[in-house]
């Protein structure tokens, strides 16, 4: 039988994920056992002939979480876009263009991040809120500031969760106002050495939080920063995060100052590598998608942001049927619900809109565009496993060799809108349901890396 004393952990109960895009495991009673460094050392169920004895042995030991009828044990949720320092804000503003919204709310706000102690009082409230919501794994872009931005990263660390966060460079004086920009060699010398800090800080021997590269978009940045960037990103092997073709606005920026797209742009800089995140991906032509692709970077999909901001519908089908890198981001605060179930959502409702159209002047054939929709398990497979593939972690499933990084969604929680009776839903409409409408009262526990930081 195996061996219980490498295991830290083992969870019983049902069990539902999805390895494949499109596709979709359950187990009405499966058991996974945690090694002393998180990771998954198996995965078993009832038809294993050591699952009963194994089961008793552990509970014996005092190692054994059982789930309770109406839990369910579900891979931790991967969000790829947050903006940390914008959380006070969610909420605020989104009636606005982007243009309007950045100048009118973000950059007072950012700017006022300069002060670690304002930034210590906010940071720790997001992840906090992020852990309950079930995000295990965040991509942060933080401000131009150092201090703050290490913080972050520590905060990260204290509360366990795997955390990405970027030091934000914007030194282009022509878009950036004057009370909330860097030159271009300060913000190069500040990003290398954040990158340095956010490596060697205590407790972060196992690369639980990682530093990323964060030209925040075009428009922002001299054409020098972005190429300093780039040699940074080669020297660290680090990851990158950006904006990318977000809306008319920006899309036309790139067109009117390179003659270019961004993702050209990004290329051209040597910021496009498998390790880069573009945030929204909006105008992508087939040269872009190709180029994305070589590069094996990955998409950030901001479905509800989208909404606001793009002026246009993002072509996930595309982006998916074309086996590109793709995850889901909230876009806190560009758009303000902090939970990546919520974004599975606006990620079918996206593309339903889409597949259409809108405009009741025209045709039904000729209104949207046809075959365009996205289904809740493909949403949920970029809100776990393809944002797992664009971090580069392991993380998103249930298998020996994945980092634990899990959640316990209780249908029975108080206040819960989740509604299961018994014998009406088959496991494909129970898992629909909980991509729905699990909310955060229904989150009573969660895993990073086989460490439980949240529960209730
Ligand atoms: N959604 C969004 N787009 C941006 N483009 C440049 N900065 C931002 C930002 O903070 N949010």
């Amino acid at each position: 039988m195996q061996q219980i004393d490498s295991l830290t952990l083992a969870v019983r109960g049902a069990l539902f994920h999805c390895p494949v895009k499109g596709d979709f495991e359950h187990h009405e009673d499966a058991l996974v056992l945690v090694g002393a460094d998180g990771q998954i050392e198996s995965v078993l169920t009832q038809a294993d002939p050591e699952f009963a004895a194994l089961s008793d042995t552990l509970a014996a030991a005092g190692k054994l979480t059982q789930l309770a009828p109406g839990q369910y044990l579900m891979p931790g949720m991967v969000d790829l876009h947050v903006h940390a320092p914008q959380w006070p804000q969610a909420g605020k503003g989104l009636d606005l263009p982007l243009y309007d919204w950045l100048q009118d709310y973000t950059f007072p706000l950012e700017a006022r991040f300069e002060d670690e102690s304002f930034a210590r009082s906010v940071y720790p409230h997001l992840v906090n809120a992020l852990l309950a919501n079930g995000t295990t794994s965040a991509v942060y872009f933080a401000t131009v500031h150092n201090p703050a931005s290490v913080a972050l990263a520590e905060i990260c660390l204290e509360q366990g969760q795997r955390g990405y966060v970027g030091k934000v460079n914007m030194d282009d004086p022509s878009q950036c106002p004057p009370y909330y920009i860097e030159t271009t060699e300060q913000g190069l010398a500040d990003t290398e050495a954040f990158i340095q800090q956010v490596r060697a800080l205590p407790g972060n021997e196992q690369g639980l939080v990682n530093p990323v590269i964060t030209p925040r978009f075009v428009p922002s940045c001299t054409a020098d920063m972005l190429k300093g960037l780039g040699k940074l990103a080669q020297r660290y092997h680090c990851h990158v995060q950006t904006h990318c073709s977000e809306s008319d606005w920006a899309r036309d920026y790139s067109q009117e100052h390179y003659g270019q797209t961004d993702v050209a742009i990004y290329r051209d800089m040597g910021l496009l590598t498998s390790r880069t995140i573009l945030a929204h991906s909006i105008f992508l032509t087939d040269e872009d998608m190709a180029a994305i692709r070589d590069a094996n970077a990955a998409i950030a999909h901001c479905p509800l942001s989208n909404m606001y901001f793009a002026n246009a519908a993002m072509k996930t089908r595309e982006v998916l049927d074309r086996d590109l890198q793709v995850g889901l981001g909230t876009d806190l605060a560009g758009a303000p619900i902090p939970s990546v179930f919520h974004t599975c959502l606006d990620a079918v409702n996206h593309s339903r809109v889409r597949e259409d159209g809108t405009d009741t002047h025209r045709p039904a054939g000729e209104r949207g565009e046809a075959g365009s929709r996205v289904s809740f398990l493909e949403a949920y497979w970029m809100a776990t496993v393809g944002g797992g593939l664009a971090i580069d972690a392991r993380v998103g499933l249930f298998a020996p060799g994945y980092a634990f990084d899990a959640l316990v969604v209780d249908a029975n929680a108080p206040d819960s809108d989740l509604y299961l009776p018994e014998g009406m839903d088959s496991p494909r409409d129970l898992l629909e349901k909980l991509i729905c409408l699990t909310r955060r009262a229904n989150i009573r526990t969660v895993w990073v890396q086989g460490r439980q930081v949240i529960n209730k």
